[in-house]
This record gives C-alpha cells, sequence and structure tokens, in this order.
C-alpha cells in the first residue's frame, strides 16, 4: 500500500505527541508564553512539534515541514526551554519497537530547540512537506476544551496522509455529539481518538493510547461521513471561539437550511474529525475578519480524513482547499465541510448569506 510507512510514523509520532500533550492538559502551570500575534502558545505545543518533528525527521531527513511554532522564544526564556527540556526527554511510548522506529529520545536541549526550528518550511507545490500543528485549539487546550494534534503529508500541494489525534474526543464514533462537548472536555476512560487517512484508501479511526506491537488489536475501524438526507436535521460543528469564525453567519445559515438544533462548539480540527465520522455533519468556518488568511496546518490533515469519509471540503466560492501555495491558504476564504450529498444545498445556503451582506 503507498504511504504504509508515512501512516505508521505519523501515527506513532502524534501518539506519542499526545501523551505530552495529557500531561500539560492535567498541570495548571501551562507555560503560556503570548506570540506576536497575541496567541497563546505553551510548553504542550514546543514539545509536541519537537518530539514530531524528530520522528518524521528520523525517517524521512530529507522531508520538510511546515510546522506552527519556532523556539525563538525559548531561546531567550531559558527556565521555559528547560522546563519543555524536562517534559520532552522522558517521553516515551509503551512499546520499545515503535519508540524505536520513531529513533528513540532527543539528545539535548539545544538539540530540541533546533528540531522545533526545523519546522520553518515555506511549504509550496514542490516535494514532501509535512504540515504539523502540535496543538490545534491551544485556547481550548489552557480551556480545558477539546485540542487536537495535526499532522498531515503533503506531496506536490495534494495532501497524501493525514492523522488527527483527540485526546479529549471520545473513542466510540457512534457517540453523540453533545452541546457542551467543547467544554469541560476530559482525557479520562474511553477518550481519546486518533483519525486517520491516506489519500485514496478510506479514512478510519482508532483508540489513541495503548497502541503498538504489544496490543492484541489496535482497533482500527473504518469511518465514514453521515447518511444525513433532510439537512434540516443536521448537527453543525463551529469554533468556540468568536473571533475564529463567525456564529452570526452560521446561524443566518442554519435558519435557512432550516436547521433548529443549536450548534456544537468545540474548538479544533476535532470538528472535522467529528464530521468524519459522522457524529456531527457539517462544519463551518466563516470568515470573521476579512484579513485573516487561514494556515495550512490547521485543515490539511481534516480535509483529508473528511473527503476519504465521503465528505466534501471547499471554501466559500465552492473551491477545494489549496495546499501547494505556501504556508497559508492564500486562495481560500472560509471552509465548509459536509458529506457529498449535501454540500452544495450547504454552499449556496453560505453564498446567500454572505451575498445578502
Ligand atoms: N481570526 C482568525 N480566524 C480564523 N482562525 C483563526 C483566527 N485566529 C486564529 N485562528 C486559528 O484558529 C485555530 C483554532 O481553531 P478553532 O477555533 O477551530 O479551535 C488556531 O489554531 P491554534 O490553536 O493551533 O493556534 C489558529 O491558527
Ligand atoms: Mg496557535
Ligand atoms: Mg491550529
Ligand atoms: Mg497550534
Amino acid at each position: 500500500m503507498a504511504y504504509e510507512k508515512e501512516l505508521q510514523v505519523a501515527q506513532l509520532a502524534v501518539a506519542r505527541a499526545a501523551i505530552l500533550t495529557k500531561a500539560v492538559f492535567h498541570e495548571k502551570a501551562k507555560g503560556t508564553v503570548s506570540k506576536d500575534d497575541k496567541s497563546p502558545v505553551t510548553i504542550g505545543d514546543f514539545g509536541a512539534q519537537a518530539l514530531i518533528i524528530a520522528a518524521i525527521k528520523h525517517n524521512f531527513p530529507s522531508d520538510e515541514v511546515v510546522g506552527e511554532e519556532e523556539a525563538s522564544s525559548l531561546r531567550e526564556q531559558k527556565d521555559l526551554s528547560s522546563t519543555i527540556w524536562n517534559l520532552v526527554k522522558d517521553v516515551k511510548l509503551d512499546d520499545p519497537e515503535s519508540d524505536a522506529l520513531l529513533g528513540g529520545p532527543i539528545r539535548s536541549e539545544a538539540e530540541m530547540l533546533d528540531i522545533i526550528d526545523m519546522g520553518n518550511s515555506a511549504g509550496g507545490n514542490k516535494g514532501r512537506i509535512w504540515a504539523l500543528d502540535p496543538i490545534d485549539g491551544t485556547k481550548g487546550f489552557l480551556r480545558g476544551g477539546q485540542y487536537a494534534v495535526c499532522l498531515a503529508l503533503i506531496v506536490d500541494g495534494d495532501v497524501k496522509v493525514g492523522v488527527l489525534g483527540c485526546p479529549n474526543l471520545p473513542i466510540d464514533d457512534r457517540e453523540p455529539l453533545t452541546e457542551d462537548m467543547g467544554a469541560a472536555a476530559s482525557d479520562a476512560e474511553g477518550k481519546g481518538v486518533l483519525f486517520s487517512a491516506v489519500l485514496g484508501q478510506g479514512a478510519t479511526s482508532q483508540p489513541l493510547t495503548r497502541r503498538g506491537a504489544s496490543t492484541d488489536s489496535t482497533g482500527v475501524r473504518p469511518i465514514h461521513v453521515s447518511k444525513i438526507s433532510d439537512v434540516s436535521e443536521a448537527v453543525m460543528c463551529e469554533s468556540v471561539e468568536p473571533g475564529h469564525s463567525s456564529k452570526g453567519d452560521n446561524a443566518l445559515i442554519a435558519e435557512k437550511l432550516g436547521i433548529t438544533r443549536k450548534p456544537v462548539q468545540m474548538d479544533s480540527q476535532a470538528k472535522y474529525g467529528s464530521v468524519a465520522r459522522g457524529a456531527g455533519d457539517l462544519y463551518l468556518r466563516l470568515p470573521v475578519r476579512k484579513d485573516y488568511i487561514e494556515k495550512i496546518w490547521d485543515h490539511a490533515a481534516g480535509d483529508l480524513i473528511v473527503r476519504e469519509a465521503g465528505g466534501q471540503v471547499t471554501d466559500v466560492a465552492g473551491n477545494r482547499l489549496n495546499f501547494g501555495l505556501g504556508r497559508t491558504l492564500t486562495e481560500n476564504k472560509g471552509v465548509i465541510a459536509a458529506p457529498a450529498n449535501v454540500h452544495a444545498q450547504v454552499l449556496k445556503a453560505v453564498q446567500e448569506v454572505l451575498n445578502s451582506k
């Protein structure tokens, strides 16, 4: 099968990074720093980025990585850097064979900082480029909501492999979404799912932890978007953060489609995963600020997983997301993810609402 090793490395790397993010999730002090754009980053984001890039570079040394974070602030803040190093140096998968496949531990704090900075690829439509969001939904992570560890392989501009680790989503694909899913989330028993897809090979889910050769069964299940035929019965997913997508537009679109259920708000690409497994039906992300350009790491894995599960993902103009233009989705505005059979109907409602403004 194509991309077998890439998928295996991506799944194990995300699972290993999630061990670290789960530890930080339970800490009160998450080492939060404010970035230049005022958005937060934590020791969890930096640590997860280091672990995942180390695994990619060990297996595929000439591949590039477009990673969200960079180490410059850590080089100026020694305390923060050593706190992260203390977390990173001890993280291991249960299974020694899987751990060895990822190249074993990072050797030093200095090496860790250099590895974080290997996520500086400019992206583009040539060659093999991994898009990495070590913690997507950092605000949710800080609030105690949903978050996701996201990794995708883009080859010549096309997403070939996508993996999403969602520590706070239910393992069970059939568990319905609840309105408060985004709030007071936990990674207790029954939680933690890993979504994966390879282009042309479908999408799957499996438990995020207890993985590796020592487990009897990895519990891999194929996933599919919902079989919804009447869009008025749809469960719509949207961001928690009001600054990230327009809740007002979503309400107008829902009204146009006859949807009466309140939208489910949750942080991160957990929304793509939820639509891909049919727990939610639609994911709408309509811009609040005209000048905001979406980042490739916020969408690459989710886009492939939803499409491989039978969904369609476009921007508000109805175009596919273009991951080959650099670190951002410069040609796209907004995102509409829906089962293929209702996508056109939803897109029409979106355009009517946007055109009437
Ligand atoms: N004005 C804006 N519009 C849309 N997305 C934004 C935004 N400002 C930040 N984001 C992105 O929204 C992501 C979270 O999405 P969501 O609201 O679905 O949880 C953030 O990812 P990080 O948390 O990885 O930084 C960030 O990249
Ligand atoms: Mg961020
Ligand atoms: Mg993100
Ligand atoms: Mg992030």
